[in-house]
């Protein structure tokens, strides 16, 4: 029969084609294990140099105030200006919009530009080139006669810096679930992570050594753009391999399909409890470390009176730690589970941290590779957790919603720091007294520790899991 012979025609054709996607899966690029981990090393790059600008003029603050004239409120102004676009423009959230739209080579490619141009201008403005009535200055000096010229522009440049660094984060992300799914996923984003925390390594190591280079101090703020440039070139490459991937397998083989972003999606994430204590966590969490971490190297030289150099050493030893301990405990998370409880020991070991920083002398190089303990369980369990709660097609937003709300502390608090600094030190002290600052550290690394028992104890109602090993849920 005609009808019987279609179908069979159209099942033989389904089963075929299915066979021939699987075929293409089997043997294309991401099969091989050198090429996926030589693209996780090639994006990696990129994430190394966000995060080396994001920090690199964090052990600079007093070279700021004695070249520029910043006080601590301008200079936390200016950690804090990267997370306007995220939080008042909602980018991280539209960013990943945009890349289900456009594509992880062309989102990549705009975002990691954006990345580029606001270090460049971020440079610039501290620059002699611009200082001596470069292009721009007397633009820049003709509004709001309170703030310099120099600030302003390096506001701008570090504003477009952020709008482009956290959505190349999520685009990051996708590329490893591309090139890594049904493959050692979960080691993948610990060495991704790994990968991002060198960049603040070496930019608390590098940027004080650099200052010292006989061309200037602006060695330094020039060396962090071209590093975040080159990075715009490293992702060319990459793209060229993700074009190639892509002709090689069809496309929705290997991108998981996402349905297209819709703001009742944004209702749902918000009215599941589990999915707002973690968010929560994650706000006061990294509020409590990345903030902290732009001021560590000046608290280390202020509290313990050592120099520029010696200070950012012992800064580094947040993210030396982390690079070492975020891979084992990914492992351990998708293992032997746990998440909720690590997350809570991490909350409760930030607190103390800080809390010694504010009320001990305790020595530094310690404290900082127990912060860096700190700074593994809760990343590394956070991340996975949330994929336990929401469906694969939103996780996209999921994260850039988390960014966003993450992004609001990352704001506010560089801020606040740099006026309870300012407030509490009359001007001209020789060395600023830190302990109201970290008190208010200490205060969210509490809260915290709140929002992780409050997971834990929902996860008992949600079942989501937590606790369990990765596969088995
Ligand atoms: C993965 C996570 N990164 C973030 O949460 C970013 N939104 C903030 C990065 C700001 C400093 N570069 C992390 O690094 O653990």
């Amino acid at each position: 029969m005609p009808s019987e012979k279609a179908f069979v025609f159209s099942v033989l054709l389904i089963t075929n084609t299915k066979l021939m996607n699987t075929e293409a899966l089997k043997n294309s690029l991401r099969d091989s294990v050198v090429t996926r981990w030589a693209m996780l090393f090639t994006v990696g790059f990129v994430l190394a140099a966000n995060y080396y600008f994001y920090d690199a003029l964090s052990p600079l603050k007093s070279t700021l105030t004695r070249e520029l004239g910043f006080d601590s409120t301008d200079f936390g102004l200016f950690v804090s200006v990267y997370s306007v676009p995220n939080v008042f423009l909602l980018m991280a959230v539209f960013g990943g919009v945009i890349l289900d739209k456009l594509g992880i080579r062309r989102t990549g490619f705009m975002f990691i530009a954006f990345m580029a141009l606001g270090a460049l201008l971020t440079a610039y403005g501290a620059s002699d080139m611009y200082r001596n009535e470069g292009l721009g200055y007397a633009f820049m000096s003709s509004f709001m006669p309170g703030y310099s010229p120099e600030l302003k522009m390096m506001l701008l440049g570090r504003f477009l810096f952020g709008l482009g660094a956290e959505t190349s984060i999520v685009v990051i992300s996708k590329i490893i679930v591309k090139w890594f799914k049904g493959k050692e996923l979960a080691l993948a984003f610990g060495v991704k992570l790994g990968l991002a925390r060198t960049g603040s390594m070496l930019a608390l190591m590098l940027s004080p050594r650099l200052i010292n280079s006989e061309a200037g101090w602006t060695v330094a703020t020039w060396f962090a753009a071209f590093f975040v440039t080159t990075a715009l070139l490293v992702f060319l490459i990459y793209m060229m391999f993700d074009l190639k991937l892509d002709k090689q397998v069809e496309k929705s083989t290997l991108e998981s399909k996402s349905d297209p972003f819709k703001f009742s999606d944004l209702g749902k994430l918000i009215t599941n409890r589990s999915f707002i204590f973690v968010t929560l966590l994650c706000l006061t969490f990294y509020s409590a470390v990345f903030p902290f971490f732009a001021f560590s190297a000046d608290f280390f030289k202020n509290k313990f009176g050592l120099t520029e150099i010696q200070s950012g050493d012992i800064a580094a030893m947040m993210p030396l730690g982390t690079m070492l301990f975020t891979p084992i405990f990914g492992f351990f998370v998708d293992k032997y589970g746990k998440a909720a409880s690590l997350m809570i020991y991490g909350s409760l070991i930030l607190t103390i941290v800080h809390l010694t920083f504010a009320f001990t002398t305790v020595t530094p190089y310690v404290m900082m590779v127990v912060l860096g303990l700190a700074f593994s369980l809760v990343p590394a369990a956070m991340w996975p957790s949330v994929a336990k709660m929401i469906d694969e097609k939103r996780i996209g937003s999921a994260y850039g919603f988390m960014f966003s709300v993450q992004n609001l502390g990352l704001w506010a608090f560089p801020i606040l720091a740099g006026m309870i600094l300012d407030g509490t030190n009359p001007v001209g002290t020789e060395s600023l007294d830190y302990t109201y600052t970290m008190i208010m550290f200490s205060g969210l690394g509490i809260v915290g520790f709140i929002f992780a028992l409050l997971l834990k104890r929902e996860d008992k109602v949600s079942g989501y899991g937590l606790e369990l090993p990765s596969n088995s849920k």
